[in-house]
């Protein structure tokens, strides 16, 4: 928890004032997240509340009709459907991914291929991969060049629990190294895992403490 003495941490990712409408159906309405480096925040609302929407927007995949997102680092975003190209080997998507970010090895896919616990995979083509394991390369491919804050859409759909709880290895491992992390998730009983639960209802956030609240929360 922040005293009054200690400087507030400049926010990694910052949203104000988020408007959204599809045609006609309103769904963001003045939303605002403010997201601190270190800091493990929870999207929660009801189905259709908007979670997906307020994360692409996040991400920059999807345009507002008004408001602003300001991003200070590098962004790994995992959508809640795998983008992942069938004919492709775990392998070889690896090192597509590797060059696009200009990555100079393998070293950190291999990596979370192996926490994961899917390395018997890498030679498969993702199209014949279970959904689960689709997700955990769509999560070693969004982790790939060590983003500062990574935005996951229930990331754990498909996940057996030991896999569950080695996601929450990696996930405590980057909160360690500075990195925020924001998840959507419908899980009540993970949610003392978060510093905030953002609490998405009409269209606004409701920022809520979780029981861990370590650090100084602002949204
Ligand atoms: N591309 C789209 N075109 C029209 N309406 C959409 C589109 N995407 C989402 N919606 C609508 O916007 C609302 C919010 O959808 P969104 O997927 O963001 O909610 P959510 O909170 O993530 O839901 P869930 O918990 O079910 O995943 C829903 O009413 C949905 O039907």
């Amino acid at each position: 928890m922040a005293t009054g003495s200690t400087p507030a941490p400049l926010p990694i990712l910052q949203a104000r004032d988020i408007h959204k409408s599809y045609g006609r159906h309103p769904v963001l309405r003045g939303a605002d997240l403010t997201v601190d480096p270190g800091q493990l925040v929870a999207v929660v609302g009801e189905n259709g509340a908007g979670k997906s929407t307020l994360l692409k927007i996040l991400a920059g995949t999807l345009p507002v009709d008004r408001g602003e997102v300001t991003l200070s680092g590098a962004l790994g975003y995992c959508p809640q459907d795998p983008v992942l190209n069938a004919n492709l080997t775990v392998e070889q998507h690896l090192r597509y991914f590797a060059a696009a970010h200009r990555l100079p090895d393998l070293d950190r896919g291999h990596e979370l291929v192996r926490l994961l616990g899917y390395e018997r995979y890498a030679r498969s083509a993702a199209g014949d991969l279970s959904g689960g394991t689709r997700q955990k390369l769509n999560l070693t491919l969004a982790l790939l060049h060590d983003p500062d804050v990574l935005l996951l859409d229930e990331p754990y759909q498909g996940f057996d629990w030991e896999t569950y709880l080695r996601f929450w290895d990696v996930v405590d491992g980057l909160r360690a190294h500075g990195k925020a992390v924001v998840i959507i998730t419908h899980l009540v009983f993970e949610q003392d895992r978060f510093d905030l639960l953002a609490d998405l209802a009409d269209g606004r956030i409701t920022p809520r403490t979780s029981s861990r609240e370590q650090h100084d929360v602002r949204a």
